[in-house]
């Protein structure tokens, strides 16, 4: 809702409303549950969603991933007691609890390998240790949930998953729907980009200003502007916020001053 906020929509939702309309923009907003989204925009109801790459997949629905949105990362990876599965090739014959079994299915069919999934709604960690299931199959941000279950985690992660904007797949939309959603996907990235980058100004003696333009590169080109002061300098150009520290550190020593870092409200680049 943030990011969407920070795009210019107007999401202001009360207490249990399940829909709101933004009039300014053109757009309805319908809030569904996380394995619902996938199924409304599959079918055409909807014609973009936000959900999880895991549960897009899990879904088989016919919607696709358009734009990784960055948040709610996590990993998807099988787990069991330590001492007993511990590899992919070791579930054949084994009891796999999920929530997710078409993906799991789809990856153990990869492989080679029959297991027997059993579905599960939520708190699938347990299931080891409940006797349902010899191993499991789920989400892991932190590691937390699976230490507190006495699990470790084995194998290559099935996959990386994040939020990410998905659209119908197949099914035209019409043109002027084709434009709301270039747009959303436009003014998203917008405020992605304007997250992962930052502005830079500073000045330093033209003999230097190479190996300057080397440390802060931009996206094409810095920016560069001569000084009234005889060779001298201002440089500005964008840079990634992560790591801003140790290029101002790099830059200082090389004798950049008045080294100045600035936020993006928004962009488009
Ligand atoms: N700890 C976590 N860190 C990051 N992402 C997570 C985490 N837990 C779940 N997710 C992601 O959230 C999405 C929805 O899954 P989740 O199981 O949280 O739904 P839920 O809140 O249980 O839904 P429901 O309304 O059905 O109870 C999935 O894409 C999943 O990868
Ligand atoms: O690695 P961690 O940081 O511990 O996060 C992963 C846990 O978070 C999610 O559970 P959620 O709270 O959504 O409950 P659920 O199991 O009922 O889906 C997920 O299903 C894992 O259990
Ligand atoms: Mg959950």
């Amino acid at each position: 809702m943030q990011l969407l906020t920070d795009a210019g929509y107007q999401l202001h939702r009360n207490n249990r409303e399940l829909s709101m309309l933004d009039r300014a923009n053109g757009v309805e907003f319908f809030f569904q549950r996380p394995k619902d989204i996938a199924v409304y925009v599959g079918s055409g109801a909807l014609d973009v969603g936000i959900t999880g790459r895991d549960l897009l997949m899990d879904s088989g629905e016919a919607a696709k991933e358009i734009l990784p949105l960055g948040f709610a990362k996590s990993k998807f990876r099988f787990a069991a007691k330590p001492g007993g599965v511990s590899d992919v090739a070791a579930l054949d014959g084994r009891r796999v609890a999920t929530s997710y079994p078409t993906l799991v299915g789809k990856y153990l069919v990869g492989r080679g390998v029959t297991a027997n999934l059993v579905k599960l709604e939520g708190a699938v960690e347990n299931a080891v240790k409940l006797g349902l299931a010899d191993a499991v199959a789920d989400v892991v941000e932190t590691g937390t949930s699976l230490r507190n279950a006495g699990l470790v985690a084995f194998g290559e992660p099935i996959l990386a998953s994040e939020a990410v904007l998905a659209r119908t797949e197949g099914g035209k939309l019409s043109p002027e729907l084709e434009v709301a959603v270039e747009v959303l996907v436009q003014r998203l990235q917008g405020v992605l980009h304007a997250r992962e980058f930052v502005l830079i100004d500073y000045v330093c003696r033209t003999d230097v200003v190479d190996r300057a333009c080397e440390l802060t590169p931009g996206r094409e080109s810095p920016t560069l502007s001569p000084l009234a002061k005889e060779g001298w300098v201002a440089v500005r150009s964008l840079v990634e916020r992560q790591g801003i520290q140790r290029r101002m550190d790099e830059l200082t020593k090389i004798g950049a001053e008045a080294i100045l870092v600035t936020k993006l409200e928004a962009c488009r680049i």
